[in-house]
């Protein structure tokens, strides 16, 4: 079984392992007060990776791996610990286990290449995630994921039914989910769904960003002659497209190219830009700070 591979390689490659995300307002000593934490706690330092916006006062940014035995057993007491060093900082912060896969929620409409990649990557081993299940408002995709052994809920939506089918969307993910990939989902979430589950949505948009912004992006591009196309991963907003940007990447298009070139050549463009959106979130290595991304690869 797929998932159970997956899980359990996981789970043996990061026992021990934990994660701290900070930010807070930017002084000196943050760095040090944190390695005392963590040598004072029996814990080894992986990798370390910090950004101050300014060093004059702005914000300050960090991100440790560290590895620390029987971590699964005192993660809360370490956390419980913890808060004096953030309370010191007035730190905005959270300390994770790497072996812990994050329940992961794909929705998907019918364009279905953003789904097969992140599958992909999920049966290769890449995505330290458990896809608890997929939720489309088309049945396209019910056979390829059913194959998988992951559940799919087929909700069709119109504007006057999309109420009670994001209620029942939310009643689905209950108790298992950790964030929501919008893989091409074709429709406009609510504040109902965003709210709840602020920069925990990651959704692809297939312009690079601000260009095109809502629907038919590649017709919109290719109207205006563009020269390059791309795609956005970014977080899910109440604004359309307009949510923390957490990768892009782009191409080169020409003359020649009519709308249905540009798509084909979208097509891999957003496949691997959420992917790489994806991963990055499954490990901890984004930070949002207002409407911007730290992303510390
Ligand atoms: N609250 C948000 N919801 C969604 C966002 C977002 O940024 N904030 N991104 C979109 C994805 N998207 C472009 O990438 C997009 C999807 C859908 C539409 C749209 O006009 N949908 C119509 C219905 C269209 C249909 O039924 O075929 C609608 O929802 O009324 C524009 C842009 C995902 N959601």
């Amino acid at each position: 079984m797929v998932a159970q591979k997956v899980k359990t390689m996981f789970q043996e490659k990061y026992r021990g392992v934990g994660r701290i995300l900070i930010s807070c307002p930017d002084r000196p000593g943050i760095v040090a007060a944190v390695s005392k934490f963590l040598h004072e706690n029996g814990a080894n330092i992986l990798q370390s990776d910090q950004y101050t916006q300014d060093p004059e006062g702005g914000m300050f940014f960090m991100r440790i791996e560290f590895f620390k035995e029987g971590l699964e057993e005192t993660v809360d007491e370490l956390r419980r610990a913890f808060t004096t060093v953030a309370d010191q900082f007035s730190m905005n912060w959270k300390i994770t286990l790497a072996n812990r896969p994050k329940k992961m929620v794909i929705f998907v409409s019918k364009e279905d290449h953003c789904l097969r990649e992140l599958l992909w990557n999920w049966q290769a081993g890449d995505l330290n995630a458990e896809i608890t299940m997929v939720i489309s408002n088309h049945e396209d995709s019910r056979e390829l994921v059913e194959s998988l052994g992951i559940p799919y809920h087929y909700l069709p939506v119109t504007p006057e039914t999309k109420p009670e089918v994001e209620k029942k969307q939310r009643e689905l993910m209950e108790g298992n989910v950790d964030f929501i990939v919008l893989a091409r989902y074709m429709q406009i979430l609510s504040s109902y769904l965003v709210e709840h589950f602020r920069n925990r949505i990651i959704n692809i948009h297939h312009s690079f960003l601000p260009a095109f912004i809502g629907g038919k992006p590649y017709d919109q591009a290719y109207k205006r002659g563009v020269k390059i196309i791309g795609a956005t991963a970014h977080y899910v907003t109440e604004e359309l497209d307009a949510g923390p940007i957490i990768e892009q990447d782009v191409s080169r298009v020409s003359h020649r190219d009519n709308v249905n070139d540009l798509k084909k050549e979208g097509r891999h463009i957003e496949r691997i830009v959420l992917a790489r959106a994806v991963k990055w979130h499954i490990e901890d290595r984004i930070l949002v700070d207002k409407n911007k991304t730290v992303v510390f690869t």
